[in-house]
């Protein structure tokens, strides 16, 4: 039996998944598997039988990947489960900004008790009016599962686009379409857009990207998308930039005491993902990848260990042993299990930057004994008795 914790509200959808070998657990410390969305888990203390912890989205940068990779805890996203759900949200927050709907809409609620609403709505209409997106420039920071979904959106709605992203992969550009121009350097973007949306992960080298001097270098009157995540921004010089009207808007799904009620600031209380349909796909991802993980010690979208997948066990045993990517480990499995006289019959090693993952299966059970050997070995995190 598996106890799964969740941090945050999981859709049904994914939890009804879960077999009679699962039970839900309130207590992270009983749980070998977390199910979480945006909690954050940088304090908290990571119980020593967690095993896994399934991200039910996109941005990881509320867990911390690294001291999970130490523990043997294998941390999971959802690549492209919510895409469409921001992808809708982002073209929303364009045409909010081309147009002042936000405006008009307080101005109606504040005259709801004139009897004359109609006639004075045609003559305070003007104050509201705005531009339209046809035939303006678009450009996108971050060609993963939704920048290039908001991209395209934006070709058929009539824009002009400009795509960046120096590490797009093989099947993003796939999806691209033809009509978006490909920018090797963000300046381009910078300097000719009129609408600028970033859609990259919260990483060291991407904090703080859109700043005063980035700024600088846009047009005047630019607008700005924010739904990636608000630390991507250095929101201080936005504010800086509406009140000179270099920037005429700030469109962000992350609300904050900084841009909150903020003259020129649209923002969304952190609605992207909240559809039915992104919550549900996601919930589903999450789910399986956990089961298959804590059934098979198989991994598939994980963020801190490499991709492995044997399938299911039919030998006796099946060993995980998470470790430093260092020489002569595998030499020293085999050794150790050699001694206990245990013939393998199947194995896997893959690595990730300075950690590695191999999967046994073995033609005996795994005893204590065994389990204990290989976790003297210099180099060893966590070795997990799959089967
Ligand atoms: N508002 C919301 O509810 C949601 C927000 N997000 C945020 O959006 C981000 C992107 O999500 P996805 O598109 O699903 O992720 P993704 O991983 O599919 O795409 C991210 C893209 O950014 C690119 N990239 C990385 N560094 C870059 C840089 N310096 N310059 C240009 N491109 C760079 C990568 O090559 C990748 O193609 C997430 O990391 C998350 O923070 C994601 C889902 C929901
Ligand atoms: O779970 C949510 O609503 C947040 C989604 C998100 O920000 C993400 O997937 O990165």
């Amino acid at each position: 039996m598996f106890q799964i914790n969740c941090l945050n509200p999981i859709s049904k959808v994914g939890l009804d998944r879960l077999t009679a070998d699962y039970k839900v657990t309130d207590n992270m410390n009983d749980a070998e598997g977390v199910l979480v969305r945006s909690a954050s888990m940088h304090e908290m203390d990571l119980p020593e039988n967690l095993l896994a912890v399934a991200r039910a989205g996109a941005g990881v940068n509320n867990i911390p990947l690294d001291k999970c990779a130490k523990k043997g805890i294998v941390v999971f996203n959802t690549p492209g489960a919510n895409a469409n759900g921001v992808k809708e949200l982002v073209i929303a927050g364009m045409l909010l900004a081309a147009r002042d709907v936000v405006g008009g809409i307080e101005w109606v609620k504040a005259s709801k008790d004139n009897a004359d609403i109609a006639k004075a709505a045609e003559k305070e209409k003007k104050k509201f009016a705005g531009t339209e997106v046809m035939g303006k420039k678009l450009g996108v920071i971050g060609l993963g599962a939704i920048g290039v979904k908001v991209a395209n959106t934006a070709v058929s709605l009539g824009m002009e686009v400009y795509g960046y992203d120096p590490y797009v992969s093989v099947n993003a550009a796939w999806n691209l379409s033809r009509s978006v121009k490909h920018v090797m350097n963000v300046e381009e973007i910078y300097a000719d857009c009129d609408y600028i949306t970033i859609h990259v992960p919260l990483l060291d080298s991407t904090k703080g990207m859109i700043n005063k001097e980035a700024i600088s270098k846009m047009k005047d009157g630019v607008v700005l998308l924010n739904f990636a995540r608000d630390l991507l921004a250095n929101e201080a010089d936005v504010l800086e930039a509406l009140q000179s009207g270099k920037v005429a808007r700030y469109v962000s799904d992350f609300p904050n005491p900084t841009t909150a009620g903020q003259p020129g600031c649209i923002v969304i209380p952190h609605l992207g993902a909240s559809t039915e349909e992104s919550e549900d796909n996601c919930a589903k991802m999450a789910v399986e990848e956990m089961m298959d993980y804590l059934e098979n010690g198989n991994i598939r979208n994980s963020v801190n260990y490499p991709a492995c997948d044997m399938g299911v066990c039919s030998q006796a045993g099946r060993i995980a042993i998470f470790h430093k990517n260092i020489t002569n480990m595998l030499n020293q499995f085999t050794a150790v299990i050699g001694e206990k006289n245990i013939n393998i019959s199947d194995m896997t090693n893959k690595s990730r930057g300075e950690v590695a993952y191999t999967m046994l299966d073995i033609e005996s059970a795994a005893t204590q004994d065994l389990v204990e050997a290989l976790q003297k070995i210099d180099g060893v995190f966590r070795v997990r008795v799959v089967k």
